[in-house]
């Protein structure tokens, strides 16, 4: 059956300037290539200074075992970040892929090491089916490299279409996920 729209629904991504709503976004950053801590503040720092975009809180850094990379991969460093934005959820995914260009990302083969990679886990209760970005996003819930710093920061967050955060994590377990102590990363 095809569904009629809804008039009195308003998408908000067709709002423009300061009649869009904030909403809350998480995004998983990862680097295993190059100098990963100096790539991760940077980007951290990048993704703070985007007009309409406020980085609310910086995870703890995880170093993580490799999931689904070629053979000889080495160890991520991963992130989550939890930030306020106006922006649409495309015009975010446009900002994030230019801070991965910004700090020399190449994109070869599949999950191919990289000095940067920034994912869009959720933003607000935007959904999208789209190739060009899928949210929430389609492979954060099998993650615990992604599941277990969000969680540090928000032991009680959902993940849409998969369940609680808390849950989806004890079912993974966090093998290969190691808290690295020694680094902080902030808001500069
Ligand atoms: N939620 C999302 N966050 C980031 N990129 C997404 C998302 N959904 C779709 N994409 C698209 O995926 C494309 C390829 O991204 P990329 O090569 O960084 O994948 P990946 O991060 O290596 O793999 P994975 O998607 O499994 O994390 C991007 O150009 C982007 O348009
Ligand atoms: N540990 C770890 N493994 C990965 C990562 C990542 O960020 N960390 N990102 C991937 C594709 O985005 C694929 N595999």
């Amino acid at each position: 059956m095809t569904e009629t729209p809804n008039p009195h629904i308003i998408d908000a991504d067709t709002l423009t300037g300061e009649m869009r709503p904030i909403r809350r976004a998480v995004l998983s950053l990862g680097s295993n290539l190059g100098d990963r801590v100096t790539t991760l503040q940077g980007a951290v720092n990048a993704i703070a200074d985007t007009p309409d975009v406020w980085v609310t809180s910086v995870s703890a850094v995880y170093e993580t075992a490799p999931v689904n990379c070629p053979p000889g991969s080495d160890d991520f460093l991963n992130i989550v970040l939890l930030c306020d934005t106006t922006l649409a959820a495309h015009r975010l995914l446009e900002r994030c892929l230019t801070v991965e260009d910004a700090f020399d990302r190449e994109r070869g083969e599949a999950n191919a090491p990289r000095t940067l990679d920034v994912d869009l886990i959720v933003v607000g209760d935007r959904r999208s089916d789209d190739e060009n970005l899928r949210l929430p996003h389609p492979r954060a819930k099998e993650r615990a490299f992604v599941l277990k710093p969000w969680y540090d920061l928000e032991p009680d967050a959902v993940l849409p279409d998969a369940g609680p955060v808390a849950d989806l994590l004890a079912d993974l377990g966090t093998d290969g996920v190691t808290l690295r102590e020694d680094i902080t990363l902030e808001i500069e």
